[in-house]
């Protein structure tokens, strides 16, 4: 309980890492003064020596200089040019971007025509074929781009993976995955919910779980076997191609099947209360592996191990694993153990751009796989990708 509190004030307060001169720090800029930026980017960032969280923009004056006073930010552009504005600043290196997904794509096109390394929160963009040009032009421009799939930077989910590959319980048979928010975490007015905007559950608490299953079996689905949309039952939103959740079926390579359930407002469970689900399972041949909370672990997690051993008994055991040092691999000491998700996705970004080897990396290739796979899925639905963007790259 102790190592709790102090794991949960160290997330929110952690010590201060100034950037010196001398370390070259990298400089970001963010685009639109979003929800999850503090978490995402500038909490980490404190921590970060290597790291200045250097400008803002936000589409309204105002609100983009309480946020730069709110979180200490120098720099602040603001109104209708405010987010061209920070990409055309040279003193900006890199740039967060963390606008609603339909905007993913022009944004960071954008970005990387103005020369900045980006990293874009997930997922990418509406559509594969975006993710592919967003690519091809961070490679062409010889920039650094990646999509936020911050879980995969901690070691928690790591070591999951680590004990499926290692062989310890066979062959995977099954995977299932649930990740829901209870009613009334998001308004009716949440870019989630707005088409336009590439909302709905599976481009947002999907694409995590999409993402999951593909990571800890090392496989893309064969097809999608069923998929069924959770329709929005609210008298003020009218999207019809809006999924509250949806639940689907996915067929992996040597006859594994994967079921994912998300929802964006699943009905409240009083008995035990329940605020969230965020589980994932992984049944074996020789056993199972569970991991709870395996998006936010650094608050809590737990990976649950289950081994039928040979002459019929089985043995339990609970893992946890906070930093790198602590797991059972030893070979690499990164990390505290009240490191967020984002703090250990920021230090791979970092290494990427000083041409170090970060410790993980989402690559071009499972990026563009997992879109496609989203894709798939509500192709399966019977409602369709989202739109494309209509952003078009100015000729060379
Ligand atoms: N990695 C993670 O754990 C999480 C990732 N996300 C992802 O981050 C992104 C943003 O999510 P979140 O922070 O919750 O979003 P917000 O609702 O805070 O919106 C983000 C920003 O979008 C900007 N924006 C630009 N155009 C529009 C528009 N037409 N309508 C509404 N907003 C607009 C706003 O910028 P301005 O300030 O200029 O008005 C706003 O600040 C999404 O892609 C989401 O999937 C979200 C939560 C967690
Ligand atoms: O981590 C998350 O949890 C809640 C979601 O709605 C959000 O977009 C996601 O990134």
């Amino acid at each position: 309980m102790a190592s709790l509190v102090q794991r949960l004030y160290r997330v929110f307060v952690p010590p201060h890492q100034p950037p010196k001169v001398t370390n070259q720090p990298i400089k970001f800029g963010i685009l639109g003064a979003a929800n999850i930026a503090p978490a995402a980017l500038i909490i980490p960032a404190k921590s970060h020596a290597e790291v200045i969280v250097y400008a803002v923009a936000a589409r309204d004056q105002v609100k983009a200089e309480k946020f730069a006073k709110q979180h200490g930010i120098g720099k602040v552009y603001g109104g209708s040019n405010g987010y061209q504005q920070l990409l055309d600043d040279p003193e900006v290196d890199a740039i967060y971007n963390p606008l609603p997904n339909g905007l993913h794509f022009e944004w960071t096109m954008k970005a990387l025509l103005a020369g900045k390394h980006v990293l874009c929160e997930k997922p990418m963009a509406d559509t594969a074929e975006e993710v592919k040009q967003m690519f091809d032009l961070a490679e062409k421009k010889g920039l650094v781009l990646l999509e936020a799939f911050h879980y995969r930077f901690h070691p928690s989910i790591q070591r999951a993976k680590a004990i499926l590959d290692s062989g310890e319980l066979g062959k995977i048979k099954s995977i299932d995955l649930k990740f829901a928010l209870a009613a009334g975490f998001m308004k009716d007015s949440d870019i989630r919910f707005n088409f336009a905007l590439g909302g709905g559950a599976m481009m947002d608490l999907g694409c995590y779980s999409l993402n999951c299953i593909r990571y800890l079996s090392s496989s893309d689905p064969v097809s999608v076997v069923s998929a069924t949309p959770l329709s929005l039952k609210s008298a003020n939103i009218t999207e019809t191609k809006i999924d509250r959740g949806m639940s689907a079926t996915l067929a992996l390579p040597n006859d594994v099947l994967a079921s994912m359930d998300v929802d964006l407002a699943m009905p409240w469970e009083f008995f035990p209360p329940k605020l969230y689900k965020m589980w994932v399972e992984v049944k074996c041949e020789g056993g199972n592996v569970g991991v709870q909370n395996f998006v936010l672990p650094t608050f809590w997690h737990s990976i649950q191990v289950s081994n039928k051993a040979s002459g019929g008994t089985t043995t339990q055991r609970v893992e946890k694993v906070y930093k790198f040092a602590d797991d059972q691999s030893k070979v690499l000491d990164l990390g505290e153990d009240w490191w967020l998700t984002y703090r250990y996705q920021l230090e791979a970004f970092v290494d990427k751009l000083k041409g170090r080897t970060p410790q993980t990396w989402v690559t071009r290739e499972d990026s563009i796989a997992n879109m496609q796979w989203i894709e798939n899925i509500y192709e399966k639905a019977g409602i369709g990708s989202r739109p494309r963007s209509s952003y078009v790259l100015p000729a060379e």
